[in-house]
């Protein structure tokens, strides 16, 4: 007997939601939306993840679909977009997620977008410098900072991928070369740094780390990162050896986490949770909330060189505010020389790599 042809048309619509080709995840997702009646369009801002398949990404991207803030999710990596989509999109969170696999999918998933968050890239291995990873990661973002200049040019981009302190010169430079640079929507992510800073001055003080505060100035990279142990909050004092095994364990916690896996990569939940951290308060910036403040690696003016790391405020355009360095004892005076010569080297090697 044959079936009845509403049947045959159901038949077919389940079989390619069972069966979707493999680069078509978007129109499919959205097909099986359309199918479920699924609800869009709820209010809140959109945002993509690049490299949203990783050891960063994963997490993140689960973090990011529990955020209230978030009404759409993009998530671009160049391998398994797929499956980290299809499981992140089963969450009873508002967010609408959509995957981007490969190249030829950036510029879909970079449309229409109001922050993107780039943890794509290579991470370091025991032994190795974030300078090491310069060689892969620099190509990495130049892509896909020149796909975010033609498709989304008003996005706040939050940047991790390493070295931050050459990568967000990159980024600039792309954006400049495509004319759609503002220095207020650029950010790099150093909110890790101050995580830890907090996490260790906690334990030290005997507090719960949700009550301090402290401030990382310069950038993210061994010396260039300087925790300002005279402007804890709640105000604190330490003794020399304490400032001393605060600042070198909170300018190598990267490489405690990266030394710890033993080769398995660097810190991915930690970071993952800094990212939220940071692109909620971006997020909660660009609602109009006031006094949202953080630390990030920004283009700047408070040192003579041209990007450097210190508190921000985050407003509707991104950064409304940088705030100066306030008052140095001689301990960090002298760390901020030591950082202001490592970084500015890094970020002329960054500005090169574009300007050649
Ligand atoms: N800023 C920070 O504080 C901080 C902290 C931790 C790690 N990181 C850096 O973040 C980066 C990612 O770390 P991870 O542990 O997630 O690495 P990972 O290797 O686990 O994941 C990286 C992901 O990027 C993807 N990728 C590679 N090339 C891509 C491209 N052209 N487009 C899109 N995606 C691409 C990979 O497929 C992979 O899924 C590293 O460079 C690492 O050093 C920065
Ligand atoms: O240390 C790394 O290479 C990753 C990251 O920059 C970190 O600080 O954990």
């Amino acid at each position: 007997m044959q079936p009845i042809p509403d049947v045959n048309q159901r038949i077919a619509r389940i079989s390619a939601h069972l069966h979707p080709p493999k680069y078509q995840m978007e129109e499919s997702s959205v097909l099986r939306r359309a199918n479920c009646r699924a609800k869009g369009g709820a209010p809140g801002f959109r945002v993509a993840i690049l490299g949203a398949a990783g050891g960063i990404g994963q997490p993140l991207a689960m973090l990011m679909k529990m955020n209230p803030l978030v009404s759409v999710l993009h998530l671009y990596d160049v391998v398994n977009a797929p499956g980290v989509t299809a499981d992140i999109s089963h969450m009873d969170t508002g967010a609408v997620v959509r995957g981007f696999l490969g190249q030829q999918q950036l510029e879909a998933a970079l449309t229409g977008m109001d922050l993107v968050i780039i943890p794509a890239g290579v991470p370091r291995k025991p032994g190795m410098t974030r300078d090491d990873l310069f060689k892969i990661n620099a190509g990495i973002v130049k892509t896909l900072c020149e796909g975010i200049a033609k498709c989304c040019p008003r996005a706040i981009v939050n940047l991790i991928s390493n070295p931050v302190n050459s990568t967000v010169p990159i980024a600039a430079e792309v954006f400049k070369k495509a004319g759609t640079y503002d220095p207020k929507r650029l950010l790099g992510v150093t909110m890790l740094d101050v995580v830890r800073a907090n996490t260790f001055v906690a334990e030290v003080l005997g507090l719960d780390p949700r009550d301090v505060d402290v401030p990382v100035v310069g950038g993210h990279a061994g010396v260039t990162i300087l925790p300002l142990l005279s402007q804890v909050k709640p105000p604190s004092s330490f003794t020399q050896e304490e400032i001393n095994y605060l600042t070198d364990r909170i300018q190598n916690g990267g490489t405690e986490v990266v030394e710890a896996k033993a080769g398995a990569g660097s810190a991915t939940l930690s970071m993952a949770y800094a990212a939220v951290k940071f692109a909620d308060a971006c997020l909660r910036g660009l609602r109009g909330d006031a006094g949202v403040v953080e630390c990030a690696f920004v283009s700047s003016q408070v040192t003579e060189l041209p990007f450097f790391a210190t508190k921000v405020r985050l407003g509707r355009n991104g950064i409304d505010e940088v705030y100066s360095l306030g008052p140095l004892n001689e301990y960090e005076r002298i760390g901020l020389e030591k950082a202001k010569k490592e970084l500015a080297g890094s970020i002329e090697k960054g500005v090169s790599f574009i300007r050649g």
